[in-house]
């Protein structure tokens, strides 16, 4: 019997996030745009949320959070992100500054990775409502393999007064 061979397909999570220009067409941009990356899936797409930025005083930002099927590497995931913000109009200014396009790489299975230009899970994720709110809401018991709390435990413990349902 001849078996296809498949590629291991790994579950990965990112968040996406905007505060300048066009927030909603850039989002649903940067998901398009992913979709049609090889080796990348959307599995789920989060709502949208009107979210207070955190950092320099900058307008309020869109954020979701979208799970991926990815056949690809941790560090091509990243590379493709980036090179999405880059189409988007991404200009690295400010730390923490306002962008037209931001796309994190919060969780790739249960993977923990520090390399220099790649931390997994995303160092921030646990700290952040604008992530956890949206990824609850797609992926409630995926563990964060660091802590080993699940995102709706993790949820619980952040302040989400500043993140509204689009
Ligand atoms: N998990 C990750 N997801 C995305 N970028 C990462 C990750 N870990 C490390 N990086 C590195 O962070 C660099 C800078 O990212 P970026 O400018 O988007 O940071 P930021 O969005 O301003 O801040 P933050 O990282 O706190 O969200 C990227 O070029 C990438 O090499
Ligand atoms: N509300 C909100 N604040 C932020 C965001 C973001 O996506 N949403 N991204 C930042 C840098 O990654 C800094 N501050």
């Amino acid at each position: 019997m001849l078996l296809k061979y498949h590629p291991q397909t790994v579950k990965a999570a990112i968040s996406l996030g905007s505060n300048l220009g066009n927030c909603q067409a850039t989002l649903a941009g940067a998901l398009t745009a992913l979709e049609q990356t090889s080796g990348i899936t959307i599995q789920t797409q989060s709502s949208w949320y009107q979210t207070k930025a955190i950092g320099p005083t900058q307008p309020d930002y869109l954020n979701g959070c979208a799970t991926l099927l990815v056949e690809i590497s941790p560090q091509a995931l990243l590379e493709n992100l980036l090179t999405i913000e880059q189409q988007f109009g991404r200009v690295r200014q400010e730390h923490w500054g306002p962008r037209t396009l931001d796309l994190d790489l919060l969780l790739y299975d249960d993977l923990i990775l520090h390399e220099p230009n790649l931390q997994i899970p995303h160092p921030r994720m646990a700290e952040r409502a604008f992530v956890l709110v949206p990824l609850a809401e797609i992926a409630p018991n995926w563990r964060d393999p660091i802590s080993k709390r699940i995102i709706q435990d993790l949820l619980l413990e952040v302040d989400t007064c500043d993140v509204h349902l689009l």
